[in-house]
């Protein structure tokens, strides 16, 4: 065993999947866990990825490095009983969806030195250490904030370290990052949630909107399943950026119902032509915007066991899917089975193998 040591206090979807990321590839290091789910961390040890887990700060504080992936608000807590123990050769960090509020907690609390804060830019509507994967970061992007007057060294350091565990480091001031990801994260999940709530709402008493629900609505409110308490913290520690974003979304919106009223088809046209184009141009095979998702599409006969026989060629050739699912809307679907892969690789091979087998298949 290395005497490096990486400390966690919060091991769900975020503190797992970094964890379990450290572990493979670097199996020598002693990763310590804090958490106050007790059947987590002994989850974490029993699974291999934890060395010890332990219920002292001391223990969390004295690691070469300490990720703090608890909800925002919480991680700020811990702040002020890290600060004792904390040494120059200690690299402190977080995993936060906000980056202002916890660097200027560091700040006013003289904890500048120490602190390279980051965030990476992927996650799942599921929470919890049972969600995590040792493959959840690799080839996403990965905010680094480092405080003003961390020492020399300490910035380098880290980013290095995260494009070692196979994610892409960007550097970016607390105050961008706050206004970038209000945009393209914190209100999508509000406009996502408001969605659900407002067919919910609609719903008859027999549930039949929730049962006939297809594709459009399943893939744009799939986040409406992510952890309040984790939302309840992000919004109230960006609160000035997300009600911007969504005052001018409430104009869009406004703007719709206009065109609606008004029977305009040109604007109506335009709104939608619009969104297209930027979409369409966001690229789907590097990792831009959104994370490179490795996936295929197989279009599968209506019929029982359909799916296992497609399992069941993947595992025989000892690849790896991450994902499987299937849309049973076939009006406006090629391929009714969405197969997901860790990397480039195994989606190929997959490829390959099916298509031997006589399998259709769609990439988008
Ligand atoms: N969910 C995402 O997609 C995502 C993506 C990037 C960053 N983040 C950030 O990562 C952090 C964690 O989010 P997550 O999705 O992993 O949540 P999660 O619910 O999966 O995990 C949170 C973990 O923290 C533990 N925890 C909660 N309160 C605690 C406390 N006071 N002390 C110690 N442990 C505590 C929980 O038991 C759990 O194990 C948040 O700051 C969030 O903003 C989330
Ligand atoms: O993919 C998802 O489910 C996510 O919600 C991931 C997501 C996002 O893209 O909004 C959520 C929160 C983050 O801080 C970063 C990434």
């Amino acid at each position: 065993m290395n005497d490096f040591s990486i400390g966690f206090i919060g091991l769900g979807l975020i503190g797992g999947s970094i964890a379990k990321s450290i572990h493979r590839i670097f199996p020598d290091y002693r990763i310590v866990g804090f958490d106050n789910n007790l059947s987590t961390l002994k989850e974490a040890v029993s699974d291999g990825t934890l060395t010890e887990y332990t219920d002292d700060i001391h223990t969390i504080a004295e690691c070469n490095y300490i990720f703090l992936c608890a909800p925002v608000h919480y991680n700020i807590e811990y702040l002020r009983q890290l600060k004792p123990f904390l040494t120059d050769s200690t690299i402190l960090t977080d995993v936060g969806s906000v980056k202002l509020d916890i660097y200027e907690a560091v700040q006013e609390l003289g904890l500048a030195r120490y602190f390279v804060g980051g965030h990476p830019m992927v996650g799942s509507e599921r929470s919890g250490y049972e969600a995590a994967t040792d493959r959840l970061i690799e080839n996403a992007y990965y905010f680094i904030t480092p405080a003003d007057g961390v020492l020399p060294g300490k910035t380098e350091e880290f980013s290095t370290f995260i494009g070692d565990l196979g994610a892409i480091p960007i550097t970016y001031s607390p105050v961008e990052h706050d206004r970038i990801t209000s945009y393209i994260s914190h209100v999508p999940h509000v406009i996502a949630a408001s969605l659900v709530n407002l067919v919910a709402a609609a719903d008859s008493p027999d549930n039949i909107f929730k049962s006939l629900a297809a594709g459009g609505f399943k893939d744009i409110t799939r986040i409406a399943s992510s952890n309040p308490v984790v939302w309840e913290h992000i919004l109230l520690a960006n609160p000035d950026n997300i009600v911007h974003g969504l005052q001018e979304y409430v104009e869009l919106i406004d703007k719709m119902i206009y065109h609606i009223k008004q029977r305009d088809a040109a604007g109506i046209n335009a709104f939608f032509a619009s969104a297209r184009d930027y979409r369409d141009s966001i690229p789907n095979n590097s990792s831009g915007v959104i994370r490179m998702h490795h996936e295929l599409f197989v279009d599968i006969p209506d019929e029982a066991g359909a799916l296992a026989k497609v399992a069941a060629f993947i595992a025989e050739a000892k690849i790896s899917l991450k994902n499987i699912g299937v849309s049973h809307n076939r009006e406006d679907e090629e391929g009714v089975l969405r197969l997901s892969f860790y990397d480039a690789d195994s989606r190929r091979n997959a490829q390959d193998v099916l298509k031997a087998a006589g399998y259709k298949i769609y990439n988008r």
